[in-house]
């Protein structure tokens, strides 16, 4: 592969008598990746179920390699219900690294396509909140898909600058990640296209905006909470000259260890002007040292803990019990789920179910805030797609579970009327929830023993 002398020159001067075992991975095959989603399955269930023969990512707990040339796990029933991700398994590292718990409010800043926001979601497992961002509007409602299919409720999917969410969200946030828009060095191995896209945006280019956000991130994150930046590329300018702005502007910061692995390397301490040792505790992921393509990662804390946020706005008020349409209440009933009524928010027919302590948002340009619930027409609930992949199987009362094996398990995700006589000969009609092995996948209609498909058109299996 031929690749820019001038990254050449740099890659030799940062590795030095390694440069050539770098070299020597553009000849070695890229590495496939599939994580589990925590919050539908466990890893040890899933190992029970999953088809195929994974390989543990040895950093990562729930991060497995597959092998990419023979399988495609995106064509598996599983991944419609949402039961794992796939991802390239060193870009699984930096949502692995922040800790976040249930209950925190978390931001990622550049979330699109999800590929880390799902997992930030799934360790908040519904409490809390999750805000995910892209300036990109097309690449933002990919995220908010695959937010769903995972079954992420307790979330909002904005496309802002980042700079206009600072006005909204004054030191707000308990973690924050930010996985930057970078030159994508580390990816040239895995998609060739990337070497184009460096000649004509490079290292500097992608510098200011990096400063530029984590600057920003600063500002919405709590005193005591953490920031966990990342890149996929090499250049020092755009990793540790980043966090050594960022400690410049902000001089509370400090950076803090993280949970290591044998194959990780240092950052580098004389690419900063006070060549500090603090930068050891950073982290450089290169191909040739594990089986992951090149990432940057860099764990900050925000000055000491236990102190209040200062400017934190006002939540917005609560509006207590509204009075709810009828059919929407007895769905919701139905539900084994302790519903917070004044978190019911109904925007035209929609029906939205908030985070808690949201502060006022007007002006900030959304795809989705809350769990979108279903629609009321005409009197009628509608449950939707959303709320279907953030159930589970026991909370709620009327389920069609098929196993994987049954042909009409396509059927159904290919958006086709079923044939249930069978299974439902005694089951009474309205909405059921079809399940693949206790999985959820969507919602269909039961009448005469025939399901009606209701199955989110867009999400339809393609054959
Ligand atoms: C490395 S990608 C993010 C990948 C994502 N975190 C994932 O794991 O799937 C960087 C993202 O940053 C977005 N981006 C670029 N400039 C931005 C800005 N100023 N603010 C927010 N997002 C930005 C891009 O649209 C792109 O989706």
């Amino acid at each position: 592969m031929k690749l820019p002398e001038k990254f050449e020159n740099k890659m030799k001067e940062l590795l030095q008598d390694e440069y050539d075992n770098y070299l020597q991975c553009y000849d070695e095959p890229r590495y496939y990746g599939l994580r589990v989603n925590t919050n539908k399955i466990s890893v040890e269930d899933f190992l029970k179920i999953a088809p195929w023969s994974l390989t543990p990512v040895p950093w990562i707990p729930n991060g497995f390699y597959y092998d990419g040339d023979k399988i495609q796990p995106s064509k598996h029933p599983y991944y419609f219900a949402g039961l794992y991700y796939l991802q390239e398994p060193s870009a699984m590292t930096p949502a692995s690294r922040i800790p976040v718990e249930p209950g925190e409010r978390v931001l990622d800043v550049c979330a699109a396509p999800g590929g880390k926001a799902t997992e930030l979601g799934a360790k908040l497992k519904g409490e809390g909140v999750l805000i995910a961002n892209d300036i990109s509007n097309s690449r933002a409602r990919g995220l908010l898909k695959n937010l769903e299919l995972f079954g992420i409720g307790n979330m909002m999917v904005i496309s802002e600058e980042p700079g206009k969410l600072v006005e909204y969200f004054p030191e707000y946030f308990d973690k924050i990640l930010i996985d930057a828009p970078c030159s994508g060095e580390g990816m040239f191995r895995k998609d060739k296209k990337m070497v184009k896209a460096w000649e004509e945006h490079g290292p500097e280019f992608f510098s200011k905006l990096q400063r530029s956000i984590i600057t920003q991130a600063a500002a919405m994150l709590k005193p005591g909470g953490m920031i966990l930046y990342s890149t996929c590329t090499f250049d020092p300018l755009e990793n540790e000259k980043t966090v050594e702005y960022l400690l410049e502007t902000c001089p509370e910061f400090k950076i803090c260890e993280m949970e290591g692995y044998e194959g990780f390397c240092e950052g580098i301490p004389k690419y900063v002007e006070n060549h500090s040792e603090e930068y050891r505790k950073t982290v450089r992921i290169f191909p040739h040292k594990m089986q992951g393509e090149g990432h940057y990662l860099a764990l900050v804390k925000k000055g000491d803990d236990n102190v209040e946020g200062k400017n934190e706005k006002p939540a917005k008020p609560k509006e207590g019990v509204k009075k709810l349409p009828e059919e929407l209440e007895q769905f919701l009933k139905e539900l084994s789920w302790d519903i917070d009524k004044s978190r019911l928010d109904i925007r035209e027919e929609r029906v939205y179910y908030m985070p808690e302590n949201l502060p006022m948002l007007k002006g900030v340009r959304f795809l989705r805030s809350g769990l979108l619930l279903g629609e009321v027409k005409k009197n009628r609930f509608e449950p939707s797609q959303a709320l279907a992949m953030c159930l589970k199987k026991e909370e709620y009362p009327r389920i069609l579970d098929l196993p994987v094996s049954d042909d009409r398990v396509i059927k159904y995700l290919k958006g086709e009327t079923l044939d249930v006589e069978d299974i439902t000969s005694r089951k009474e009609k309205g909405w059921y929830l079809v399940c693949v092995d206790g999985y959820p996948l969507g919602f269909g209609k039961l009448a005469n023993q025939t399901l009606k498909n209701k199955y989110l058109p867009g999400w339809r299996w393609m054959s």
